[in-house]
């Protein structure tokens, strides 16, 4: 299933099935307006609605572990059986469970959700930078070593993002672009001009000063329900950019369910919508 680097098959599926994530976040509203009961066997039914509807239409999905993990190890099977579904239908997973830690902690994360047998293999995993971009060489290792890859946190979608983020490290750059420094490094290092290592930079961020181009993917949430538009990604991505953008979008087609048709529609509007927006 991992024939080629991570970075290599996200180009080939988001040429193919067009640029959109659709994040899979089954929140308990969502579960109660779906008509679903706040339990496991409501998160089930929900998720695999929404697999069923979607999996061979979309090319990307990013389901939120907190929403499984609400549910203990009923809600984590439904995870690692989604993520099963989702890659037999060719889409590709992004699992953000923003991992991040130290040493042989991080190796444990990585065989978890990296490593070609894993458990809950996908195809990438969101990770935190915050105790230092070193600390994620043993996921880099895990990740070249078994075809898959990672989003690396740089500039979030949330307002409290710019109190770490803006702040500048002891050798200059800003904590984001010593991020985005970091990761470019890795590209360049596999002599991929869309590598596997890719950074999460919301789509509500304003334009940045920041260099967005590390010939790689850059994760873009934060679309529909926090504010981000399909107009507004031009603008914060600019030119060189926009089509490594993978924008992010979870409420904003999860809320058009239970109805598998009304999903689809979702989802292709708001694929059509980037496609224009990013330049397809
Ligand atoms: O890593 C993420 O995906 C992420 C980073 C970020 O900066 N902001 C952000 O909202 N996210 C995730 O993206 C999803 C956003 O969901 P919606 O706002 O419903 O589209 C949630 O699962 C967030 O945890």
């Amino acid at each position: 299933m991992r024939n080629e680097p991570f970075g290599t098959r996200l180009r080939a599926i988001m040429d193919a099935r067009g640029p959109l994530c659709v994040g899979i976040d089954p929140h308990q509203h969502l579960l109660d307006q779906w008509g679903l009961p706040d339990t496991a066997e409501g998160l089930a039914s929900f998720t695999y609605g929404v697999v069923d509807a979607l999996a061979d239409r979309v090319g990307v999905f990013k389901p939120q572990s907190a929403f499984f993990e609400r549910f203990g190890s009923a809600g984590v099977a439904v995870l690692e059986q989604a993520t099963i579904r989702l890659r037999e239908a060719g889409a590709l997973v992004i699992i953000d469970a923003k991992r991040g830690d130290i040493g042989t902690t991080m190796a444990g994360y990585a065989s978890a959700y990296l490593a070609e047998k894993g458990p809950l293999a996908c195809d990438a995993l969101t990770v935190s930078p915050y105790l230092g971009f070193g600390s994620l060489q043993p996921a880099i290792d895990e990740a070249r070593a078994a075809g898959a890859g990672l989003f690396v946190l740089a500039l979030t979608s949330n307002p409290e993002g710019p109190q770490f983020q803006s702040a500048r490290t002891v050798d200059g750059p800003t904590v984001a672009g010593a991020v985005l420094d970091g990761l470019r490094s890795l590209n360049d290092a596999d002599g991929s001009s869309f590598g596997s290592f890719g950074a999460v930079v919301g789509a509500t961020i304003s334009r940045t000063d920041e260099d967005l181009d590390i010939r790689g993917p850059l994760l873009a949430p934060g679309l529909g329900a926090q504010g981000g538009t399909a107009e507004a990604l031009r603008a914060v991505f600019g030119e060189v950019a926009a089509r490594n953008v993978v924008p992010s979008s979870s409420r904003e087609i999860l809320g058009a369910g239970p109805n598998a048709a009304g999903l689809q529609e979702a989802a292709d509007r708001a694929n059509d919508a980037y496609r224009t927006a990013l330049g397809y």
